[in-house]
């Protein structure tokens, strides 16, 4: 599992550990990790070109004092001070001791000639973008030939939150501090950052190695202080563990069933496709109940049908209700039957546009909605930039007001439970997944996790996980469609399981 700490929680963290080292002890650890990372990206240290972009904060300092490495092993090492007088003055005088020079704020042109660019004009102490006598730089750096190593995290992407407003530093490595930040995994951030390295400097968060002990919400740190993650990802070993498997004495009934209310005269494609991802998802039948009966068993012979209301199709484990649904009276049928029921529920597309608030709070069984940018903004009254730009309050938002754990789709996949703890985030997904129905297959491959027992959040991010895998191995390079996706799951399990 890799975890990602609230800015404040990192923070408390290092001041505990600078209570315990000499001054300066933790900011020359976190240079000599960077200066590693740097060394590893120029390949050739002595000789190379490297431009610090230094700010008025401690990232200015980190930058500065790793300059100054990189200084003796002989680069010829720049430092562009932003706001001169305030440049961190131990971290100036390392690197003027080292040889090191320092450049106007409005030389650009020897940004563009680096061979290396050190961003360290904010880190989790900036707020809002760049500021504008930040911004040529930042263009300088992405323009010119040199590669660009953040430090902590790129500048002008918020720590918390991923969010961009206006302009930020796009690099190609970021060095980041004890802990992952929010900010990194998120998008827009996270398309900031490029590869990102962690570089451990003794920072005590509670966290061990393993999935185990990561995944105990309020896990105490040496102070008796509860540190919760603020994010959660989860890695290959942590899927194989939820995956479902078949054992010797399983038969279809007990794999679970999934039971999938979709599609429509209009939309019998969605009923196929969730169908689709259905079957691939561990559960040991489909019963399929609506207008598409025929379109869905002409492609998947083995789903079982009926053309009845949900109520009438026998017993299931879990429903995946809404993906082409429409929102005439059957549709609200369908919804009010899959919602009266005592096992959990997906609802997607119109089923979350026809689902009333309270009807959902008042679930005795798990729900799990999966909406999009676009849904999460009409069930909170917003809009789909906003929505876009601060994904992880609007996914909490809609947990806690729907009483359900919510699954929201886009770049970046969060996840989160209506009782609070880490969110979930998703990052194996690729941009070729883009295409029309492949959330009806996500809909119908996390369903059928549900029906085989996975709860809520973990069935939402296993489910994710196995969804971006299926959809890179399908796409390679190329344009695909939602059924390609499908197709290619038992790929992705295979993968997973393979570890
Ligand atoms: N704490 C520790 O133990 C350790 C911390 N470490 C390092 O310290 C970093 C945190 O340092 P920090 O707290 O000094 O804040 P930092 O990120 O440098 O930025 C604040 C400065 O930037 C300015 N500024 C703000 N917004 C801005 C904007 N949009 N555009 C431009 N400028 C802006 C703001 O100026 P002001 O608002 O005062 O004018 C203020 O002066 C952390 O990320 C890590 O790298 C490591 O060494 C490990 C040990
Ligand atoms: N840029 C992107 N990068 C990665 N995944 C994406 C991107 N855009 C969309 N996705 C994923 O593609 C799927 C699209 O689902 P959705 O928007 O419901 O489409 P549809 O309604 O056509 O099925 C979701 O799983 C979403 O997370
Ligand atoms: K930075």
């Amino acid at each position: 599992m890799r975890t990602a700490y609230s800015v404040e929680t990192v923070r408390a963290a290092e001041r505990r550990l600078m209570e315990a080292l000499p001054d300066g002890g933790l900011m020359r650890r976190a240079a000599a990790g960077l200066a590693v990372v740097c060394g590893e990206a120029l390949g050739r240290v002595y000789g190379a070109r490297v431009v610090l972009l230094v700010g008025s904060g401690d990232n200015g300092g980190d930058a500065l004092h790793a300059g100054a490495r990189l200084a003796r092993r002989g680069a010829g090492v720049t430092a562009v001070l932003i706001s001169p007088e305030r440049a961190h003055a131990a971290g100036l005088a390392a690197l003027i001791a080292a040889g090191g020079r320092t450049a106007d704020v409005s030389d650009t042109e020897v940004v563009r000639r680096a061979d290396l660019v050190v961003d360290g004009i904010t880190g989790i102490g900036g707020r809002g973008g760049l500021r504008p006598e930040a911004v040529p730089l930042a263009r300088a750096a992405h323009q010119g030939r040199g590669v660009v190593v953040a430090v902590d995290l790129p500048s002008g992407v918020d720590a918390g939150s991923g969010e961009v407003a206006g302009e930020a530093v796009r690099a190609d490595v970021t060095v980041t501090f004890g802990a992952y930040k929010p900010g990194l995994l998120i998008d827009p951030g996270r398309g900031y950052a490029g590869a990102v390295r962690l570089v451990d400097i003794g920072l005590d968060l509670g966290v061990g190695p393993g999935p185990e002990k990561d995944r105990v919400p309020g896990h105490s740190d040496h102070s008796g202080q509860a540190v919760t993650a603020e994010l959660e990802a989860l890695q290959y070993a942590d899927v194989a563990a939820l995956l479902p498997l078949p054992a010797a004495e399983s038969d279809k009934y007990r794999r679970g069933v999934v039971g999938v209310a979709a599609g429509s005269a209009r939309y019998p494609g969605a009923a196929v496709l969730a169908v689709a991802g259905a079957l691939r998802g561990g559960a040991g039948a489909v019963r399929y109940s609506g207008h598409s009966a025929d379109a869905v068993i002409a492609r998947y012979p083995e789903t079982l049908v009926s053309g009845g209301r949900p109520s009438e199709a026998g017993r299931v484990q879990a429903w995946v209700v809404g993906p082409g649904l429409g929102n005439g009276t059957e549709a609200q049928e369908a919804l009010h039957d899959v919602l009266a029921s005592d096992v959990p529920v997906l609802m997607d597309a119109d089923a979350l546009h026809l689902a009333d608030r309270d009807a959902v709070r008042g679930r005795g069984a798990p729900t799990l909605l999966t909406p999009h940018a676009g849904e999460a903004a009409s069930l909170l009254g917003s809009d789909r930039a906003e929505i876009e730009r601060e994904r992880l309050a609007a996914v909490r938002e809609l947990a806690s007001r729907y009483g359900a754990t919510v699954l929201l789709k886009g770049s970046t996949t969060l996840i989160a439970a209506p009782s609070g703890g880490p969110v979930r985030v998703n990052a194996t997904g690729t941009p070729w997944l883009a295409t029309a129905g492949a959330g009806d297959v996500l809909s119908g491959l996390a369903g059928s996790l549900l029906a085989a027992g996975l709860d809520a959040l973990d069935a939402g991010s296993a489910g994710a996980y196995l969804h971006g895998l299926a959809a890179r191995h399908a796409a390679d390079g190329a344009p695909i469609g939602a059924h390609d996706v499908a197709d290619a799951i038992p790929v992705a399990w295979r993968d997973v399981r393979a570890l």
